[in-house]
């Protein structure tokens, strides 16, 4: 159940395929047992008002170097200024991160963590459970038509997912898959451009095609007024470089919620 990573372009498919060279190289490591139950991911993105899913990231293809942080640390700094998730990239190569990392936020903070990696492999999912993530991400413009036996593996294992979409023909394909969360990225991950009007546009289209569930806005928000413009349209936003690449995270933080 791998998905067909040849078809996958740009700097996407590059990812993807080394995200799975990896993965298959990898010795399964036993992880400690967690304590308790993982916080709910979705209950976080349904509570009033717009739920902000704030990011540990150290690098990324687009930017290179953001920040050399320590990620329990940016963690508790986003959960004191108000985030309500916490996003964790796990990814090691092209964005520096690691499963440590998600490991350190899960027991900094009682926020739900969700695991940002490129999902290639269904060990991948068994994994994040063990890690303490509440949710993962699915990215539809690699996994294809496996979104949908992806969708139902992560359930399995207890985790919820955040489905990612960048276009209303992948969002099409989400909606089949039978996705409850749907995260639209304004930066295309094939050739990393980012376009504010995306989220907008393709959560028109869902929404139009009769989504009820929770809708996510990814990538590219620096400022209080492109929050404004998401309330009542979408029930949480992702934020990464701009808090991250702040010196003191949390007040980049409390300043785009209008809370300083
Ligand atoms: O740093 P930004 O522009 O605020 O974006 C955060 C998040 O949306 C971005 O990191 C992201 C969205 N989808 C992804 C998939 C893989 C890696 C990273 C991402």
């Amino acid at each position: 159940m791998v998905p067909d990573l040849s078809r996958v372009p740009g700097v996407l498919g590059r990812i993807a395929r080394r995200r799975l060279q990896l993965v298959e190289a990898a010795v399964p490591q036993p992880s400690p047992p967690l304590a308790g139950r993982p916080p709910s991911f979705a209950e976080a993105l349904a509570a009033p008002g717009l739920s902000v899913i704030a990011e540990v990231k150290r690098k990324s293809p687009s930017e290179g170097a953001i920040a050399d942080l320590d990620a329990a640390e940016v963690a508790r700094a986003y959960a004191r200024a108000g985030a309500r998730a916490v996003s964790v990239l796990t990814e090691p190569e092209f964005f520096a991160g690691s499963d440590a990392d998600l490991q350190a936020v899960r027991a900094a903070v009682a926020l739900p963590v969700l695991r940002k990696d490129f999902v290639v492999h269904p060990l991948q999912l068994a994994e994040a459970h063990a890690l303490g993530a509440s949710a993962v991400l699915l990215i539809v413009a690699v996994l294809g038509p496996l979104t949908g036996a992806y969708l139902d593996a992560a359930r399995r294992a207890g985790l919820d997912a955040l489905v990612e979409v960048h276009d209303e023909r992948e969002a099409e394909l989400a909606l089949e898959a039978g996705a409850e969360i749907l995260g639209v990225n304004n930066r295309d991950l094939t050739t990393l451009r980012v376009d504010l009007t995306t989220a907008p546009r393709v959560a028109r289209h869902l929404r139009t095609l009769g989504f009820a569930g929770l809708l996510v806005a990814e990538s590219g928000y620096r400022s209080r007024e492109e929050l404004a413009s998401l309330e009542g349209r979408f029930d949480a936003v992702l934020i990464g470089s701009s808090l991250a690449r702040d010196p003191d995270p949390g007040a980049a933080l409390r300043r785009l919620l209008g809370s300083t």
